[in-house]
């Protein structure tokens, strides 16, 4: 049966890509990620990240990736299938979260959607 790792690299709808490092025993792998994302700057930034998947052939996985341009985070998590042609699909669901001027600004401070990767070739 296919195993379906993180390690290498991904790319989402929006275009953006995001290249993983090596996973180790524990699951835990690092990265970075450049947004297609219109930010203010467009210098192209890499941001990095962090995370860990589950050692089975399609695990589960969580990763944060810290913004550059702007003090914000957004954490990923979801998991990686191998598809009925045998390709890769990394399933997530994310929470993009701005900082808040002030406290009561909390409530609309963190922004939720899906994003699915597919293998940059
Ligand atoms: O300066 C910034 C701040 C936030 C950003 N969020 N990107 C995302 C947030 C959620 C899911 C996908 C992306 C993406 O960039 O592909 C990108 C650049």
């Amino acid at each position: 049966c296919s195993k379906c790792q993180i390690s290498g690299k991904w790319k989402n709808d929006h275009g953006s890509t995001m290249s993983i490092g090596s996973v180790d025993s524990k699951g835990g792998f690092e990265g970075s990620y450049l947004t297609a994302v219109s930010s203010t700057n467009n210098d192209i930034t890499e941001s990095p990240l962090a995370g860990v998947q589950q050692l089975d052939d399609e695990p589960t996985v969580g990763f944060i990736v810290k913004w550059i341009s702007i003090n914000s985070v957004t954490v990923f998590t979801g998991q990686c299938f191998v598809d009925e042609n045998g390709n890769e699909v990394l399933e997530t669901i994310w929470l993009l979260r701005s900082p808040a001027g002030v406290r009561t600004d909390n409530w609309k401070a963190t922004r939720v959607g899906r994003d699915v990767f597919t293998r940059e070739l």
